[in-house]
């Protein structure tokens, strides 16, 4: 598979969070040396990508304006303008609009199958079906190949899938810079899927003050840690460029969604439901597992390591994902999941929520880390862990 695109997400916001107000206009926060430096960043991207509520909106034409910068773009061998492209679920998009009447450049709209057949005269229309967990850890059993009922437990990992499938498309289309413009839908699910790379927030100097407004970021996990890599002043309008976390990366935001999702296949119980997910850099999926899988007293870890045979060399570039800190104490088996990935070549275990104390004192992230193994812990993603155990005590999402 192609490498995916870097993403970097391009935003102005006002003082109190939000990209437009509620009018029918349109509002510009940015000033002109601000767009001057959006525009370099087209110019510096192979794609552009807005929601289909910016399309309908803005009516924006995703140019890049600046001549020179287009010549520069044809210096190197690029061309004049990047791909533009755009989601929709539903389809209602103007064909008259100009994000598809502007420029040369191909324009591409993603969206599922049968809702934007009517645009295909302007645009290339990409369809990708509503995704449901049918594809990687979740979706398929790599031991059993085992068909399963397709159900989104967590929240937002189907719009993950959905979205990862329209890098993947972008990428196979020579895509390998994205700069995604918004709106606020857009960017959140860019942000709660762990796919934005880069964000790029101009901020300024003014206060929308109407909650009907859309705004920049609203209700997701955000999983993937933002570390400030610059602030910059263009005037009055302040510039602050945050990068994502190398770890969890894009995929370990991926496959823990997918442990998480597999702890709804687990029998009713008075324990832990779990799931886990063994993984590799390239995306394989060794093995999935789930509490009371097998046996009812078997661990989501445990049920995992039991599907791959323990001297598979794979192991030793594989990550176990488990939607829970993996157990140090247990009464029903002989060895504790701490011990049992101890004694297998897994070096790295990439986990949502640390197990509270319950019925023991889990000591898992300490002997793990202790013995030298990289334990990455994604707090972001624990409500939703929470949310499926809820039928234990004091346990609340
Ligand atoms: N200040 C700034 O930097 C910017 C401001 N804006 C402002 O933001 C506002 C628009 O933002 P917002 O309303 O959040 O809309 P968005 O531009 O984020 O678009 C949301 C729409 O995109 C489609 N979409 C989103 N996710 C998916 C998905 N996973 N699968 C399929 N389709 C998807 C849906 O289209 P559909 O409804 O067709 O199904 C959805 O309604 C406008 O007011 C605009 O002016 C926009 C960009 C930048
Ligand atoms: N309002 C606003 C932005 N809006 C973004 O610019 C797009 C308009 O593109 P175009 O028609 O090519 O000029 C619009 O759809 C949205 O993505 N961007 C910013 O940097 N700052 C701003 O204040």
């Amino acid at each position: 598979m192609t490498e995916r695109p870097h993403v970097l997400l391009s935003a102005a916001q006002s003082l109190d969070g939000y990209l437009d107000d509620a009018s029918d206009t349109r509002l510009l926060l940015s000033n002109e040396d601000d767009f001057a430096e959006v525009d370099r960043l087209r110019a510096e991207a192979d794609a552009i990508l807005v929601g289909a509520g910016t399309v309908r909106a803005d009516n924006p034409r995703l140019l890049v304006r600046s001549a020179k910068l287009r010549q520069e773009r044809l210096a190197a061998g690029k061309p004049e303008q990047p791909i533009k492209a755009t989601v929709t679920a539903g389809g209602d998009l103007d064909p008259a609009a100009r994000f598809f009447t502007t420029g040369d450049a191909p324009k591409l709209v993603y969206a599922p199958p049968g809702v934007a057949d009517g645009l295909a005269g302007v645009a290339t229309v990409v369809t990708i079906p509503p995704s449901e967990g049918a594809e990687g850890g979740a979706g398929t059993d790599a031991t059993t190949g085992g068909e399963r009922p397709a159900k989104v437990g967590a929240a937002g990992s189907g719009t993950a899938r959905w979205l990862g499938n329209v890098l993947d498309d972008l990428a196979a289309r020579g895509v390998r810079k994205l700069l995604v413009e918004g709106g606020g839908a857009v960017h959140t699910q860019f942000l709660d899927a762990g796919l934005a790379d880069e964000v790029r927030l101009a901020v300024a100097p003014l206060i929308v003050g109407d909650p009907r407004a859309p705004r920049f970021l609203a209700g997701g996990a955000f999983p993937r840690p933002l570390e400030l890599t610059g602030v910059g002043r263009l005037g009055d309008v302040a510039v602050l460029h945050y990068r994502a976390a190398d770890e969890p990366s894009a995929l370990d935001v991926r496959r823990l969604r997918d442990a998480i999702e597999l702890a709804d296949r687990c029998p009713p119980s008075a324990t832990f439901r779990v799931g886990a997910v063994i993984g590799l850099p390239d995306g394989t999926v060794l093995a999935t597992g789930h509490s009371g899988e097998g046996d009812p007293r078997n661990h989501a870890e445990e049920a995992a390591l039991s599907k791959v045979a323990p001297d598979d060399p794979r192991l030793a570039e594989a990550t176990m994902y488990s939607s829970l800190e993996p157990c140090s104490a247990r009464a029903s088996h002989p060895k504790s999941c701490t011990q049992l990935i101890l004694e297998s070549p897994i070096s790295r275990v990439v986990m949502a929520w640390r197990e509270p104390s319950l019925f023991v004192d889990c000591e898992g992230v300490e002997w793990l880390t202790a013995a030298g193994r990289r334990v990455i812990e994604v707090p972001a993603l624990a409500a939703d862990v929470r949310r499926a155990n809820t039928h234990l005590p004091g346990v609340r999402p």
